[in-house]
């Protein structure tokens, strides 16, 4: 593969081994990393066609050269994932789940996350996530089971699932209608350290490290810092066995791909690899069903034969379980560019239905009836339009940042200037938020208790990272409150404490005499407040809708339907998982197939285990994710609070008019035409 000169993308600084620099920096990326000061993306014209030439003027679609068998390269059977994050380690663990075949190695440099993924609790809580790692890192049991629908009572509905072994009448009956054997299956998921070795072994190397935005040098405040790519890369081009397939998982800037061939023909030089790009669409909290039942696939590589065979190869591993309809294919630049799109375009209906919740305010419109009744043109779409304090979350605030620095680098100032705007009406969301509620608390926290229910960025996860929480307890600690309570469902306390001690400041503890205090009960952390916040729009804090005033699950155990009768003597993972929800939502057991292993024991510091024994809440990490989750209270919150009852609630999940016949004084963003006064 030709490259060019590009002397616009300069080497590292030749003192700072890549590999070494990568060791050195042991922070675990939840957080932005030391800035690499010159491998950032700065761009230069085209200077390789065979990047970039748009597919239409190649004269072969590559859809039809994908799944022709004569490109087709030998299928992959090992793929090595670098990064264990929130995104590695979800994608990573489907891929292993739905192609048993495939040998799956998940490595990262932090070894307690690495211990962590091989323990009951996996360092992320993802719903559904433990179900697919149980299967994949320890294997399964083999199973017979009923292909016909179970009857209607729950015991019925468990024994269908035969957990205990067959008569031989019956195993004779396998692969007919009645029966079906499952095949036991080996683990083919791991997780280890051994970087080097997981990635000469590999036939794919997907590269899922964390690109935060750069916070120091060139383009500090919004290019994209790729220190942790560029380690990685280099690492890669040592050790991968020739042909690899180098595939950047990572939200990486419009035109990473080039220098990923640079690192690659500087550390072996006259060696072929292939790079694509294929990056990730899932979100948090939804992660496992947004993998398991991806709307497209993309798949970004060099308009060469040798580029679509390792296109194909990478179409092949997802199509075990993704409709090949949904693989899009492009040039390795337009992929790239596409994944900061999206994200830009989501934070921009965010941004788009904030700044008009703040006319709704002035004016006496509703900011949802406005959503609802803009959403209902197909042309606009409903999905997005939920107003708020803002968007957080670890991506969208640096790729449209990414956007904004690509503009700026090709001089296109007013291009730069629209999606900076998104950032900054995200902000004003934020500020206008917590102004109001100290407005309403007559300009003075002195003395007083607020409360803040939910610290994580958003529902069902506990990744905090730009957590809108965050800021918010900031400028309120600023207002010399008597206390600042936080209670977050998904969270580990002991974690909520540590990360505000260090991204706030230490004093604020309440342990160091500071009026910051996190609680694991949200009755404790209501106690005696002025004022209460919602900060996430978890479920657990919506208002009750049934009989007002009483504590309610979340979600009612609702039955699913029985995927029954499997037309194929062989049925998919998707669907033995499928069947598997059915009967844990028929049951109190969680593994109504017997095909689990007992799960592999956490160490001594795992979190999640100190807060199981410390407080007997269940509920944290992901081994308690069958248990009904309850709804807050929020009669017995009043009973509590102080007068006059304030609740701000800024993700719009509560009824203000039931809310209001509890007692309480409630304002939200952009529905202050529903209170009474
Ligand atoms: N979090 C999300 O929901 C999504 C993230 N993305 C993108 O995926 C990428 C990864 O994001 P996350 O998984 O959230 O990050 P993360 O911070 O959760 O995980 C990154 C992992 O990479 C490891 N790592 C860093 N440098 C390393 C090195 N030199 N060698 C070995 N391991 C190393 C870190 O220890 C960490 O465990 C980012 O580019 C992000 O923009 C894309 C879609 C969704
Ligand atoms: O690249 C990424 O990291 C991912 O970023 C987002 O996923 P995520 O940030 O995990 O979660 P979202 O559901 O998009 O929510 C982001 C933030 O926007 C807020 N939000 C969302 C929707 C809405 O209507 N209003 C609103 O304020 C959420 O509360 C949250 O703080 C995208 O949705 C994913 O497709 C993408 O893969």
């Amino acid at each position: 593969m030709g490259l060019g000169s590009c002397s616009m993308f300069p080497p590292s600084p030749s003192s700072v081994d890549p590999e070494e620099a990568a060791l050195l920096d042991m922070s675990t990326a939840p957080t932005t990393p030391e800035g690499s000061l010159s491998y950032s993306p700065v761009l230069r014209p085209q200077d390789d066609p065979s990047f970039g030439r748009s597919r239409s003027t190649n004269g072969r679609p590559l859809s039809s050269a994908l799944f022709d068998t004569t490109t087709r390269t030998p299928p992959v059977r090992n793929i090595c994932c670098v990064g264990a994050g929130y995104v590695g380690g979800p994608t990573a663990a489907v891929i292993a789940f739905q192609n048993p075949h495939i040998r799956v190695t998940v490595v990262d440099r932090d070894e307690r996350r690495i211990r962590r993924w091989n323990s009951q609790h996996p360092p992320i809580y993802e719903p559904g996530l433990t179900d697919i790692l149980r299967i994949a890192r320890d294997g399964s049991k083999e199973v017979v089971l009923h292909n016909a629908p179970s009857k209607h009572d729950a015991s019925d509905s468990v024994s269908s699932g035969l957990t205990t072994p067959p008569s031989d009448a019956e195993s004779n009956c396998a692969g007919n209608n009645r029966l079906i054997r499952v095949a036991a299956r080996q683990p083919n998921l791991f997780f280890t350290t051994d970087i080097a070795r997981s990635i000469s072994e590999a036939d794919v190397v997907l590269i899922a490290v964390n690109t935060p935005t750069k916070n120091r040098g060139v383009g500090a405040g919004s290019a994209t810092d790729m220190a942790a790519f560029e380690a990685v890369t280099a690492v890669v081009a040592q050790h991968a066995r020739p042909g690899a397939i180098i595939v950047e998982k990572s939200t990486v800037p419009c035109r990473t791909a080039q220098l990923v061939y640079q690192t690659l023909s500087l550390h072996r030089p006259g060696v072929h690899f292939e790079v694509i790009s294929n990056p990730e669409f899932l979100a948090a909290g939804t992660a496992i069903k947004d993998l398991l039942y991806a709307d497209r696939i993309l798949i970004g590589s060099s308009n060469t034969p040798a580029g679509y065979r390792a296109a194909s190869a990478l179409a092949d591993v997802y199509a075990a379980w993704i409709p090949r309809s949904r693989i899009i294919t492009t040039n390795v630049f337009s992929s790239e560019l596409a994944k900061l799109v999206a994200n830009s375009m989501l934070a921009q209906r965010i941004s788009s239905i904030n700044s008009i919740s703040a006319i709704c305010d002035a004016t006496g419109a509703d900011v949802d009836e406005v959503a609802s009744a803009i959403g209902a043109d197909p042309r606009i779409g409903s999905k997005f339009l939920r107003a708020g304090i803002g968007f957080g979350g670890s991506c969208f605030k640096k790729d449209v940042l990414s956007l904004v620095y690509l503009a700026e680098t090709l001089i296109l100032p007013e291009v730069a200037d629209y999606w900076r705007a998104v950032i900054n009406m995200n902000e004003f969301a934020r500020n206008r938020f917590v102004s109001r509620v100290i407005r309403c608390l007559n300009n003075t926290l002195a003395g007083k208790k607020v409360t803040v229910l939910g610290y994580a960025f958003k529902k069902d996860t506990n990744d905090t990272r730009e957590s809108p929480a965050l800021d918010i307890i900031r400028t309120l600690e600023e207002e010399g409150p008597r206390e600042i309570a936080i209670f977050d469902p998904c969270c580990i306390p002991t974690q909520m404490t540590d990360e505000i001690g260090r991204f706030v400041r230490k004093d604020v503890l309440k342990e160091n005499g500071g009026p910051v205090a996190v609680y694991a009960d949200v009755y404790a952390a209501c106690e005696g407040s002025d004022a209460v916040l919602i900060t996430t729009e978890f479920d657990e804090f919506k208002s009750p809708t049934g009989k007002e005033g009483l504590a309610i699950p979340v979600k009612q155990k609702t039955r699913l339907t029985d995927p029954r009768p499997f037309e194929q003597p062989e049925p998919k993972e998707n669907e033995l998982l499928a069947l598997h929800s059915y009967l844990v939502s028929d049951s109190d057991t969680d593994d109504p197939l017997g095909r689990l292993y007992p799960v592999p024991a956490c160490d001594d510091e795992c979190p999640d285990c100190q807060v199981e024994r410390t407080t007997g809440t269940k509920g944290y990490g992901a081994s308690k994710e069958h248990v009904l989750k309850q709804r807050v209270d929020w009669k017995k919150i009043y009973c509590q609070m102080r007068k006059p009852h304030w609740v701000f609630d800024g993700r719009g999940v509560l009824d203000i008019a039931i809310m209001e016949k509890i007692g309480f004084r409630v304002e939200s963003v952009g529905r202050q035409s529903r209170r009474s006064d």
